[in-house]
């Protein structure tokens, strides 16, 4: 089915974004956003200079405010809020039955430890088939600048994956399909964890080689979650796993590394949240449900296990460093 129109839920970079792509595709998209003032200046002036000042946005892309205008005969629906309020404003939203429902939010929530396509499955009533998940190296900002990137739309229905496919293909923009979704989701909230930790070491003023140790045995401790799921362990080597694990581990425009800087040049979690100015790092709450996932299947993750302890337990970032390069030596695999 081609879809033509869709809503997307959420104003913040990655949501304002992702309806920048779906509108260049040609798509009539309406955004909602939580703040009118935000709407209007979507709508009007063509650009959110809250989350993506200075991007001129298309003429398609609308805003509004009330979700019921926005979601008003739309054939798929984006998903772009944080994480751990997805479920309370997916329980106010009322979804048009037989949308394809996307999400593109990382984590993994707290409490019940369900991946976010579960979430939105078991919220909206819905098989989980009918839900996709959007995941890659995908730092908003550069995509808004229309810079080449790659993405992954994951799906168990592989022709829903398709439409979207087509639905988010543009010039600088190109999706892939995969059926592996829980794969695709790990691997996108994983990275945020490990990010906090590549940006610890950056803090500390730890190189290169800490950061590619980190990387590499964080996307191994990924790939062992993972595999205990049912995922595919080439996902782990695709977009949605090495790929956004590089981008987000490496670079400042990430929220989640720079969070994990601040932590690391000596800031307490309360001040590293206050200079982020509301803006979300998912890692810092998906740090402890991913850790809880890894004990109740018994999956070995010591770089989750201390990115959790550093923000919720009083870990000094040095001693984490210590923990992990003191462990028990053993075989790469
Ligand atoms: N920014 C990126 O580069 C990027 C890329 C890929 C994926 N993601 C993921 O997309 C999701 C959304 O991230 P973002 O970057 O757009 O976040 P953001 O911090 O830029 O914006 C979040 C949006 O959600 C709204 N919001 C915050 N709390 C809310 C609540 N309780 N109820 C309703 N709305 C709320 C905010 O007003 C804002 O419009 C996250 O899971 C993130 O990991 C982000
Ligand atoms: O800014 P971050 O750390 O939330 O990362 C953004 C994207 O997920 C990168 O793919």
């Amino acid at each position: 089915m081609a879809l033509a129109r869709i809503a997307v839920l959420g104003a913040g970079s990655w949501g304002t974004t992702y309806a920048k792509v779906m509108a260049d595709a040609g798509r009539d998209v309406v955004l909602w956003a939580r703040r009118p003032e935000v709407a209007e200046a979507v709508t009007r002036q063509h650009e959110n200079p809250d989350y993506l000042p200075g991007v001129r946005l298309p003429d398609n892309l609308t805003s509004t405010s009330d979700p019921v205008e926005a979601l008003d005969g739309a054939e798929a629906v984006v998903l772009a809020v944080p994480s751990q309020s997805l479920r309370v404003n997916l329980s106010r939203w009322r979804l048009p039955a037989g949308a394809t429902l996307v999400s593109l939010a990382k984590g993994v929530e707290l409490g019940t430890l369900k991946r976010m396509s579960e979430v939105v499955a078991e919220v909206a009533g819905v098989p989980s088939n009918h839900v996709a998940v959007v995941s890659g190296p995908n730092l908003a900002m550069e995509i808004a600048r229309e810079q080449p990137t790659a993405t992954v739309i994951a799906c168990e229905d592989h022709d829903r994956a398709v439409d979207l496919q087509h639905a988010s293909t543009t010039g600088y923009f190109r999706p892939y399909t995969n059926t592996d979704v829980i794969g695709c989701e790990l691997g996108g909230a994983c990275k945020n964890v490990i990010a906090l930790s590549c940006g610890m070491a950056a803090g500390i003023g730890f190189g290169d080689n800490t950061l590619a140790t980190l990387i590499t045995r964080g996307l191994a401790e990924t790939a062992r979650l993972g595999m205990a799921l049912g995922a595919d362990p080439m996902t782990f080597a695709g977009l949605a796993g090495l790929g956004d694990l590089v981008a987000t581990c490496s670079s400042p425009l990430s929220r989640n590394r720079t969070f994990g800087e601040r932590l690391g040049r000596g800031q307490s979690l309360a001040e590293a949240q206050q200079a982020t100015h509301g803006q979300v790092a998912e890692g810092v709450k998906s740090c402890s449900s991913i850790r809880a996932l890894a004990v109740r299947h018994g999956v070995d993750m010591p770089i989750t296990e201390v990115v959790h302890r550093v923000c919720h337990d009083g870990l000094d970032p040095r001693e984490a460093g210590a923990e992990l390069i003191g462990r028990k030596v053993r075989p790469e695999r």
